[in-house]
């Protein structure tokens, strides 16, 4: 075998927007230390960020195929199907393409891509698990087998009481409704189920899962949960806090689409704090064209500015004449240059659905958040925004008075909201917060070697 001068660590995300952000994230960070980072995606967004990538990034990208119609759209079963069908094959042959050339040191798989876990043992590469999100969910996760036995929740995952209740130990109450996997009609809340014992599963042997959240308490809550645990896996997964992954590198990421940059010039001619940026991530299928249309009326009603993203087939069910009207006091774009425009003097509030990328770039540009969840894992997110850091309000609907009541709480505040989100920006993302996400990442490296 020939020797290889950086060790190489192989990247396997879930292939969507919010998933392959913090992974290109931990890529950038494990080349700065030294390694040779290799993501491996599907076609179809392998064609969308591997021509983005500076190459002095020094991220290579390989690209698999997924199977699945060219023309036809990805949602979670689709994506489900090709993961579990179609991709593990390929993902063999790469690394079994490296047998000669130094080898693979590392896989770090997304949990949402369990399948991973499973090619990598099989070819006797050693696997980290990846969480792209905040600890609290991935405890929600690993706690189902409890959930089960204590009778929460079915065996199919189906809750069998209504209203709040602390699921976890040293966490918020959280309603019962808010388990990530409860999404869609019953049949799909089984079946997301269902993918989530089987990533509980593979997982269970994993030596390492990273976490793309900060240390604010975490290790206090995971030596709680392993106490709460009534047959704790004999070696549980040490868990390393290294969020927010952004904060490791300084490297711009790439979008999946090309960024609308004229709405930073749009934002220059507004006064500060005044604008609503409105953004449901990469996802607003869930939203539906009801809710879409209701929120397009609300925002115009508001008679404030606002910059929102919609993407272009979404624009094409707006009311008809919407655009034409708005006349320059709203500004729609297919996609932004997320990070610039929450760092803008001009924005005041941000709707969003509590993404956890863009719940962490809120923080780390001091904004306070107006929320809708819409699905997964972002119910436990707003909890957290709303209850715990008080960062944020939510809405429960998009008609005008819920728009401009919860727009009104969020800019009008007396400057407690904002005092909070910039000490909550400091604790994490500011010199002790990122020291010790560093240090994390660190302790992880040092294992791994
Ligand atoms: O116009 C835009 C809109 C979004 N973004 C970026 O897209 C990412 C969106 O990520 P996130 O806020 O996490 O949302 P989703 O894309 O919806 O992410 C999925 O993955 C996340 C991480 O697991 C989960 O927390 C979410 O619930 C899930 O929907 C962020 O980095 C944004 O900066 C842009 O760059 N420009």
């Amino acid at each position: 075998m020939k020797p290889i001068e950086r060790p190489r660590i192989l990247l396997v995300p879930y292939p969507a927007q919010g998933h392959v952000t913090p992974m290109l994230q931990l890529a950038s960070a494990l080349q700065l230390r030294g390694f040779e980072p290799v993501m491996v995606t599907p076609e179809y967004v392998h064609r969308q960020i591997a021509p983005r990538i500076e190459p002095k990034s020094g991220i290579i990208c390989r690209s698999i195929p997924d199977g699945l119609d060219e023309k036809e759209p990805r949602d979670f079963f689709t994506i489900e199907f090709a993961m579990e069908n179609n991709m593990p094959v390929h993902l063999e042959r790469i690394i079994c393409s490296f047998d000669e050339d130094g080898g693979v040191l590392c896989v770090v798989v997304d949990l949402l891509a369990s399948w991973a876990i499973k090619v990598s043992k099989h070819c006797g590469v050693p696997v980290a698990g990846f969480w792209p999100a905040m600890l609290a969910t991935y405890r929600l996760i690993t706690a189902i087998p409890e959930m089960i036995r204590a009778g929460v929740i079915s065996e199919f995952g189906i809750p069998q009481h209504q209203g709040k209740l602390c699921l976890l130990p040293n966490e918020p109450m959280l309603s019962i409704e808010d388990l990530p996997w409860l999404v869609g009609n019953l049949a799909a809340r089984k079946s997301r189920f269902i993918f989530w014992l089987r990533t509980l599963s593979r997982s269970r042997t994993l030596r390492w899962v990273i976490v793309n959240s900060f240390p604010e308490n975490g290790d206090e809550m995971i030596k709680q949960q392993r106490k709460s645990v009534e047959s704790p896996p004999e070696n549980p997964p040490h868990v390393f806090q290294v969020g927010p992954l952004s904060c490791h590198s300084g490297s711009k990421n790439p979008s999946f689409w090309e960024e609308d940059r004229s709405c930073l010039d749009w934002l220059n001619k507004h006064k500060a704090c005044s604008v609503i940026y409105v953004s449901f991530g990469s996802w607003v299928k869930p939203l539906g064209e009801e809710k879409l249309n209701e929120l397009a009326l609300g925002l115009e009603a508001s008679r404030r500015p606002f910059l929102w993203v919609v993407g272009p087939s979404w624009q094409e069910r707006f009311p008809i004449g919407y655009l034409g009207r708005l006349a320059g006091r709203g500004k729609v774009v297919s996609w932004a240059p997320q990070m610039e425009v929450l760092k803008h003097e001009a924005i005041g509030c941000y709707l969003t659905h509590c993404g956890w990328n863009s719940t962490m770039e809120a923080i780390q540009s001091g904004k306070c958040l107006l929320c809708y969840p819409v699905a997964g894992d972002q119910f436990v997110n707003c909890t957290y925004i709303v209850n715990v850091w008080k960062i944020g309000v939510k809405i429960d609907g998009f008609g005008w008075r819920d728009v401009e009541e919860g727009v009104r709480s969020v800019m009008e505040d007396e400057g407690e909201m904002h005092q909070r989100v910039m000490e909550l920006k400091a604790r994490v993302i500011a010199k002790e917060g990122s020291s010790r996400a560093v240090a994390s990442l660190t302790a992880f490296i040092d294992d791994l070697q």
